[in-house]
């Protein structure tokens, strides 16, 4: 694609990864004899930032691939009100029942899946995607990336499928 443009975003959300496993997977080979806690299982927070990068060959009538401003108009309800001070919970997560009955008046997220920063990004993909799909841009815009900053330290970037 001859441009591209990326929007940034952030939010601030709790979650578990309730699936880490240090001990098993494909990097656990990589490390020494120590036996590594797992502290990912415990809740925990981030101050989430989120990249989306969308292109097009072509510009519109305004030089643009399209307005940073309908990039934000399309995830602002999904950032700002649904995900934005929510605990993102994974409806598989054994804790989950238990979340929802004691904890069911707080904002919670609800997805389904493990609330990695890989998982989350796919999440944003096909949300947007949809989106821009109803929008009838799919075939002008495409989406080429969206990142998720979890640290300072650690982001996980989706492309989808092609
Ligand atoms: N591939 C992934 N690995 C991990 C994820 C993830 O989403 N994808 N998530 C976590 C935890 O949520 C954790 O909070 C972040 O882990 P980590 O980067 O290790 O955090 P630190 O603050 O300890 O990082 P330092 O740079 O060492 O300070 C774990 N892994």
């Amino acid at each position: 694609m001859r441009y591209e443009i990326t929007k940034k975003f952030k939010f601030e959300a709790g979650h578990r990864v309730w699936k880490q496993n240090l001990m098993a997977g494909k990097g656990a080979k990589l490390m020494g004899n120590e036996i590594p806690p797992n502290p990912c299982l415990n809740i925990h927070g981030h101050s989430y930032k989120l990249e989306v990068t969308v292109g097009s060959d072509t510009l519109n009538e305004q030089e643009m691939v399209i307005d940073f401003y309908h990039i934000k108009a399309a995830l602002k309800d999904l950032i700002d009100n649904q995900i934005d001070h929510s605990f993102i919970i994974d409806k598989n997560d054994p804790l989950y029942p238990k979340f929802k009955e004691d904890f069911g008046f707080l904002k919670l997220f609800i997805v389904d899946f493990c609330p990695t920063a890989e998982a989350i990004a796919k999440f944003i993909y096909e949300f947007l995607e949809k989106k821009l799909e109803e929008a009838g841009l799919l075939e002008d815009i495409k989406i080429v990336s969206i990142t998720v900053w979890e640290t300072e330290t650690g982001k996980a970037t989706y492309k989808g499928e092609k």
